[in-house]
């Protein structure tokens, strides 16, 4: 697959602050890809460049091989961005704000019923655009700005927490937009997010801190390098079982009431485990999360505020 978006030793300052610190990154065609970190970490500073809203200090940032600085218009029709605060008017209907977009992109005339038709079927809208968009739940308007994201047809849509403050139910349903839109159309979706769980479904991750991409791989590669699995296991006799872990060298802590054992060793565990069948009475093999991965990897949990 190749890049369509490529950022090189990109660097912005504030002032004499440095936001964010020579990072380098690409992130391929028609992938899913999560942009992560904690408070300040460079985040926006990054997507708002990309979107050509800031000014870079330097280095190269391009999509589709159009530099974002020189390049700005052909640049934003390649993108779709739904930003966190939502930028429709709630005085007009859904129809009323896409054709504006419409407007705002110089959408042939004879195009735009076609292109609304298509928008609003990929987000189950279709039915619902002659309504009021201040009458519209939040996963609903959500839905709306993405299908507004979408109707200049762009290859890469940027989506700034597209969940944060919907209920679980309607996050599910907001993704299940999304892996349709890349799955069908091959469209590059670039978000961030604050839940951890969502940063899993995605091709690949990058964690930001400090102005520095500190990991960039895929969920499950962040997962096998930064997280162990462990073994919660409860016994009648904790000596015994404590005695048999120290001597096949199996990390552990004990908890009120069980044991918090080191599953990396499978082959050792399953040994004592074999050997304590009488002994156990309680096992659960527990994998690391992606909150785990993050934690480890950046010393902060997200915020989870949002
Ligand atoms: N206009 C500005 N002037 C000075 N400093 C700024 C400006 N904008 C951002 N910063 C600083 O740059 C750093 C990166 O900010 P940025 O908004 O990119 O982080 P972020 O990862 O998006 O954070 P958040 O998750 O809180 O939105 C922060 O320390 C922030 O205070």
């Amino acid at each position: 697959m190749r890049p369509i978006i490529e950022v090189k030793n990109f660097t912005k300052k504030y002032g004499d602050f440095i936001a964010v610190d020579d990072i380098s990154f690409t992130v391929e065609e028609g992938s899913v890809f999560a942009f992560l970190g904690p408070n300040g970490a460079g985040k926006s500073t990054t997507i708002n460049t990309l979107c050509t809203i800031f000014e870079k200090t330097s280095g190269t940032l391009l999509i589709e091989g159009k530099d974002v600085s020189t390049q700005k218009d052909e640049v934003r029709a390649s993108i779709g961005v739904v930003f966190q605060d939502s930028t429709l008017d709630s005085k007009m209907t859904i129809e009323e704000n896409l054709k504006m977009h419409c407007v705002f992109y110089n959408i042939p005339k004879n195009e735009v019923e076609e292109r609304m038709h298509f928008v609003l079927t990929l987000v189950d809208l279709l039915n619902e655009r002659k309504k009021l968009v201040g009458a519209l739940s939040g996963g609903m308007k959500r839905r709306v700005e993405i299908a507004r994201g979408l109707i200049h047809y762009p290859k890469v849509l940027f989506l700034d927490e597209p969940t944060t403050g919907l209920d679980p139910q309607t996050r599910a349903h907001i993704w299940e937009y999304i892996l349709k839109l890349q799955k069908e159309r091959n469209i590059t979706i670039f978000l961030t997010t604050h839940y951890m769980e969502e940063a899993e479904i995605c091709n690949k991750i990058a964690i930001i801190d400090g102005g520095k991409i500190v990991a960039h791989d895929t969920p499950y590669a962040l997962k096998k390098e930064f997280t162990k699995d462990k073994a919660y296991i409860n016994a009648k006799n904790e000596a015994e079982l404590e005695t048999l872990l120290e001597k096949h060298k199996l990390e552990f802590v004990k908890k009120k009431g069980y044991y918090k054992v080191d599953a990396e060793n499978i082959h050792q565990l399953l040994q004592v485990l074999s050997l304590q069948k009488d002994n156990i009475t309680d096992i659960e093999i527990k994998k690391g999360t992606f909150n785990d991965v993050f934690i480890e990897i950046t010393g902060k949990t997200i915020r989870e505020d949002a």
